[in-house]
């Protein structure tokens, strides 16, 4: 197996790799794109920080390719969606470097207050300016930490520590858990209203890019002071520096920037504001965390197949990944058929695994479900990692059961969706040792294939109904490639499965919509 390692990584990482057995390691930092794309068809694994740009195209070059590692956190640089496309695994190290960029946001709060930068430089240019650089204290001050996750836990409880009023505003912590920590949990506009200083740390999602912008700081306090050592774009660089010429912002401290390294730009040139060179991270200490817990991971995943910390994948060792593989795929597909069968939001999933799954943990098969129900809303941004975050975002309650009986086969997986308007129940179980069957609809029993191009036709179980969609769709030149029937346990209606070579555009499924033995037509894509 062969790694690249295509950014600075610490040498530990690097002894590590060169230590494995079975695993040859290139260090060949600071490559252009194309001459990265050159070599790296040789490659099993490749191990970046935040220069590397993993892209499509770099990806489709990557033929034997089989995980990307971060040595860090943000994956702002990797083409996620097409990594896992193309089923490269991609990793991080979530914890390595959290405590060193909490200490380097409140190293930049104080800096900004005291002003350490400008009197190191106005002393460097032979001035000696104590009146122009009095600063502030801290004690007692409000701090707003927007974002408690790791690393804003870490600042809070830093912070805590010199004495300051930590508020904290995270929609998706509970204020009982903030509470219970000491802390007072705000709405944002609160922490705007009573922050003395704000500092960001939520990752950079489209809801966060532009969070901190005009509008939030025509909120803020006279005089509040701003830390980014989040992600560059969270704070609005233009109406950060519109407000800090306009006196409402009395300073900023920024690591991180919209564009990267970000040029002679006013913002940073501006005497209110200190900067560094995106260095949150860019401690001994951190460096070592991140370099040795990639490698751990990488040459374990290499060797064994084990998956940790993986963005795309769930955490599982090789060994369950091979038993539980098959239901992840299932338990997606029916996740997505249920996103696409549903009429109004889901408020609430079941998932209920019954008959014999030899004692296997099957958690994160409800997760490949909630992948799969959030997919088809909001595509590639939902993973492994975040589909629980992104159902409880959504007000969606899980919940999972189980069962040792099971009716008509070995094992099923059952996931009811429950809607404003509605609820629908979908049966799945795996043919053979791999092969995903959607099993039953609500009160149908068929063998359905979850793949491809398909639609969903409810129709009067009479001579001449299939005939007349199939009529319908040849007209319009769209093959039929497979047809499953589902019968109604009592009634006299049936639904049928078709996949077709080709989408069947909108305007064939209104007009299949008025054939008279039709009841409803649901596209669905997988
Ligand atoms: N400067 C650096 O070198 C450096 C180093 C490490 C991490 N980071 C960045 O720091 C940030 C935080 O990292 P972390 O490890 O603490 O992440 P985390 O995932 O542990 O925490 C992020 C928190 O933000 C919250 N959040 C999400 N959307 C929110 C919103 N709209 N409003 C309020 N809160 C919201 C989440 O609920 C979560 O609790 C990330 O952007 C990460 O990329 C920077
Ligand atoms: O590798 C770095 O120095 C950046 C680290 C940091 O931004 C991260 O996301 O982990």
């Amino acid at each position: 197996m062969k790694v690249l390692v295509s950014d600075n990584l610490g040498e530990d990482g690097i002894r590590m790799f060169q230590e494995a057995s079975g695993i040859e390691v290139d260090v060949k930092t600071g490559l252009e794109a194309d001459a990265l794309k050159a070599i790296i068809a040789d490659y099993d694994a490749l191990v970046i920080r935040s220069a590397t740009k993993v892209t499509e195209e770099l990806l489709q070059a990557a033929t034997r390719l089989k995980v990307v590692g971060r040595a860090g956190i943000g994956l702002d640089n990797v083409d996620i969606p097409a990594a896992t496309r193309r089923g490269v695994v991609v990793m991080n190290t979530p914890t390595g470097n959290v405590v060193t960029t909490a200490e380097h946001a409140i190293a930049m709060m104080l800096a900004l207050t005291r002003n350490i930068p400008t009197g190191t430089a106005s002393l460097r240019d032979g001035r000696w300016e104590k009146k122009k650089l009095q600063g502030r204290e801290i004690f007692n001050k409000v701090l707003g930490v927007i974002g408690y996750g790791k690393i804003g836990a870490i600042v809070a409880d830093r912070a805590r520590g010199l004495k300051m009023n930590v508020i904290i505003h995270d929609p998706f912590v509970t204020p009982e858990q903030i509470e219970k920590a000491g802390f007072e949990s705000v709405d944002l506009e609160a922490l705007y209203a009573r922050a003395d200083y704000i500092t960001v740390h939520v990752p950079k999602l489209k809801n966060t890019v532009g969070m901190v912008d005009r509008a939030a700081f025509d909120k803020m306090k006279d005089g509040v002071m701003v830390v980014n050592c989040a992600r560059g774009g969270i704070v609005n660089e233009s109406d950060l520096y519109d407000a800090i010429v306009a006196g409402k912002v009395a300073g900023a401290a920024l690591d991180v920037f919209e564009t990267e390294p970000p040029g002679q730009a006013p913002l940073i040139s501006h005497e209110r504001v200190i900067c560094t060179p995106h260095l949150g991270a860019s401690t001994r200490e951190a460096q070592t965390n991140v370099a040795v817990a990639i490698a751990r991971q990488i040459i374990d995943f290499l060797a064994a197949g084990t998956v940790v910390n993986a963005v795309n994948m769930p955490s599982v060792t090789g060994e369950v990944l091979e038993k539980i593989g098959p239901y992840l795929t299932l338990a997606d597909r029916m996740g997505c058929l249920q996103a696409q069968l549903v009429q109004g939001p889901i408020k609430e999933v079941v998932v209920e695994f019954c008959g014999d799954f030899r004692e296997l943990d099957l958690s994160p098969v409800s997760t490949a479900v909630l992948k799969g129900i959030l997919t088809p809303v909001v595509k590639d941004d939902v993973n492994f990692v975040n589909a629980h975050v992104m159902a409880q975002q959504r007000g969606i309650k899980v919940t999972e059961t189980s069962t040792a009986e099971s009716d008509y086969y070995v094992n099923q997986i059952i996931v009811r969706a429950i809607t404003t308007e509605m609820e629908s129940v979908v049966s799945g179980t795996i043919f053979g040792k791999k092969d995903p069957r959607i099993v039953k609809i609500d009160k149908f029993r068929l063998e359905m294939i979850p793949h491809g191009h398909m639609a969903l036709i409810q129709n009067i179980d009479k001579p001449g109904s299939i005939g007349e969609i199939g009529t319908t769709l040849g007209r319009y030149n769209i093959n039929i490639g497979r047809m499953q029937v589902g019968q109604e346990e009592e009634g006299d209606r049936n639904i049928i499965f078709l996949t077709t070579d080709t989408p069947i555009p909108e305007e064939v499924v209104a007009e299949m919509r008025q054939l008279s033995l039709v009841k409803t037509v649901t596209p669905l894509e997988f």
